[in-house]
């Protein structure tokens, strides 16, 4: 089949990409020039684990190309993938410029029927927003449908290509069979696709998401108070994950969901309720609480040093918002070093991959070690920030030699509190006892 996908950030290269690997014909399409200049030089411009190895076989065997022409990507496509931007608006709401504005281009350049599909994560009512833009101007018959992405960075490539499921919103039997034909290898494993209507499709990513991330903040509510009575999150979680009803996973407590789309997705779904006069407290509840856990770990710094904390040193092991990934979007890391930063402390940071982009917004406000060591070096205490897994088993004899104190703050619960105790650490973590050596 030819496919188009118009945004190349990071869904639309995996989708592309993934969509390559199944033996579609694929133009990517982006109006970032120097974005497009890379990727036609071979050089893809962001980290995600394996999505190398099928965009080199799929660029070198002629399925995958690139392009900044809308006219050009979109001729002979059967399907049009919009995987456009949607960032918070002012308001808090889904901004739908971007999407609009090239539903609106696509309208007068149409030349024979086409799917066009809203990978976004969009509100309810965009896939009719959408066809009325594109009606506006076109010629020829189309169908809009309602696609929503669930893959997750960092095992972006493995979601697509073994997803749980696929949501796809339309009425048209048309577009339903061109959908089944393009997904059908990717469900081979017996998982299902879900027919619904657009409205509801576009509300099942909300609701996903808002979920999840309602989930993950329950947990850390549990974990204030496992705090205050003296009980473990960690066992908490072992407890009730093995109730089938609940399900082991995304029960981690810590510093706090981010990314570029829980926060996002959150709030919009929030300002939809708004929209429609529905007052919903939980969304609105988990908002507040995912704000004040973020820098959760500050009062336990101050525990610590006092409240004077000028001239202080801190290493932060992790800035990306979380392992596997080099994005920094409402990462809680940047909150506690903006919040450290207004303190009069100082810090030196280490990430495995995500030091560039923390670049591109601090500057020299902080420094920057080149290995978890370095980050050490004179600094008064630890802090963890994203659990990557070279922060879990790491050389403690070296870090003793290295840090002033030994005093660590684990915003990810990496370590367990018998093995801080028997090394003569003190330890702060969540919803866990602090653990206080005598040094
Ligand atoms: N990042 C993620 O893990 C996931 C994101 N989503 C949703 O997918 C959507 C896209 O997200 P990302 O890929 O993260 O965004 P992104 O910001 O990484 O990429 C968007 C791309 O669209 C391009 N673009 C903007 N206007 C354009 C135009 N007129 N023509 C062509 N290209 C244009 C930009 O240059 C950029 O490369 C959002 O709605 C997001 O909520 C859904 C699931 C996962
Ligand atoms: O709409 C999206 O863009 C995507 O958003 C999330 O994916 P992602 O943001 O890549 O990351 P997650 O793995 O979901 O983690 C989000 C945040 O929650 C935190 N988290 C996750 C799990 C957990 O148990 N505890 C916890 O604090 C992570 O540290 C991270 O900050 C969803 O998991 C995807 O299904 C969805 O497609």
């Amino acid at each position: 089949m030819k496919i188009a996908v118009v945004g190349t950030g990071y869904v639309g290269l995996v989708t592309g990409t993934c969509f390559a690997e199944t033996g579609n014909q694929v133009i990517c399409v982006d109006i970032d020039e120097r974005k497009v200049e890379k990727l036609n030089n071979g050089i893809i411009p962001i980290y995600e684990p394996g999505l190398d190895v099928l965009f080199y076989r799929n660029v070198e065997e002629g399925r995958l190309k690139f392009t900044t022409s809308l006219i050009d990507g979109i001729k002979g496509a059967e399907v049009i993938f919009l995987a456009l931007p949607t960032p918070p608006g002012e308001d808090g709401s889904a901004d739908l410029k971007y999407i609009l504005k090239v539903a609106s281009d696509l309208g007068p350049i149409l030349s024979q029927y086409v799917v066009v599909v809203d990978k976004s994560t969009v509100p309810v009512g965009t896939a009719e927003k959408v066809r009325a833009h594109i009606a506006e101007h076109a010629q020829v018959e189309f169908d809009v449908v309602s696609n929503p992405e669930f893959l997750r960075e960092g095992v972006a490539v493995e979601d697509f290509m073994k997803p749980d499921r696929v949501v796809i919103g339309t009425r048209s039997d048309k577009a339903k069979s061109v959908m089944n034909k393009l997904y059908a290898p990717l469900v081979r494993q017996g998982n299902p696709v879900i027919f619904m209507d657009e409205r509801s499709a576009e509300m099942t990513k909300y609701a996903a998401n808002a979920f999840l991330a309602t989930k993950i903040t329950f947990m850390n509510e549990i974990a204030n108070l496992c705090e205050k009575v003296g009980a473990n999150v960690d066992d908490i979680r072992r407890g009730i994950g093995t109730d089938s009803r609940i399900g082991k996973r995304f029960l981690f407590a810590g510093i706090g969901y981010g990314g570029s789309c829980f926060p996002k997705d959150v709030q919009a779904l929030a300002k939809t309720a708004q929209e429609y006069h529905y007052d919903f407290k939980v969304l609105e509840s988990v908002m507040t609480v995912n704000n004040l856990q973020k820098t959760k770990l500050l009062p336990q710094i101050k525990d610590y040093f006092g409240d004077d904390l000028k001239g202080k040193t801190f290493a932060i092991w992790g800035l990306a918002f979380k392992p596997y990934t080099d994005d920094i979007r409402e990462a809680p890391a940047l909150d506690n070093i903006k919040a450290l930063l207004a303190e009069g402390a100082k810090v030196t940071a280490y990430d495995p991959e995500a030091m560039d982009n923390v670049r591109n917004i601090l500057g020299t406000q902080i420094n920057y070690a080149h290995t978890q060591y370095a980050a050490l070096d004179d600094a008064d205490a630890l802090i963890i920030m994203t659990e990557w897994p070279l922060f879990r088993t790491p050389d403690f004899e070296k870090m003793n030699l290295l840090l002033k104190n030994k005093v660590i703050f684990d915003g990810r619960n990496v370590y367990e509190l018998e093995t801080m105790a028997e090394m003569g650490y003190t330890y702060y973590s969540i919803g866990r006892q602090a653990v206080k050596s005598q040094q």
